[in-house]
C-alpha cells in the first residue's frame, strides 16, 4: 500500500541544541534504515521549508502509523497521510 505523507519539522526552541543535534542524527539513521528497507520509498524537501514529502510502501493503515510513531522526531512533527492506488492510465506496473 501506498501513502504520501507530509511530514513539517517543528522543534520548539527550548529544546537544547545538543538534544535537537541528537534527534536529527537518530532522524538520519532510522530515516536511512527504512529507505534501506524499501518502506520509505521516496523523500523530497519542500523549498524553504523544515517540511518533507514522503513517498512509503507499507502493508496497512497500522504499519504506517507505527513506523511514524518511530520516528525520533516524531513529537515534533505535524504530519498529513494520504493513502494512494495506481491511476488506471498509468503506464507503470510498480505504481501500485
Ligand atoms: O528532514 C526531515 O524532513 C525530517 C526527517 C525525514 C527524514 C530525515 O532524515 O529527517
Amino acid at each position: 500500500m501506498l501513502f504520501h505523507v507530509r511530514m513539517d519539522v517543528r522543534i520548539p526552541h527550548d529544546v537544547p541544541a545538543e538534544t535537537a543535534a541528537r534527534l536529527k542524527a537518530e532522524e538520519k539513521a532510522r530515516f536511512q534504515e527504512l529507505q534501506r528497507s524499501g518502506k520509505w520509498r521516496h523523500i523530497w524537501r519542500v523549498v524553504g521549508e523544515y517540511a518533507n514529502y514522503s513517498i512509503f510502501d507499507v502493508d496497512s493503515n497500522a504499519e504506517l502509523h507505527d513506523l511514524l510513531l518511530s520516528l525520533p522526531l516524531f513529537p515534533y512533527m505535524q504530519i498529513q497521510v494520504q493513502a494512494l492506488c495506481r491511476h488506471p492510465s498509468s503506464l507503470h506496473d510498480d505504481d501500485r
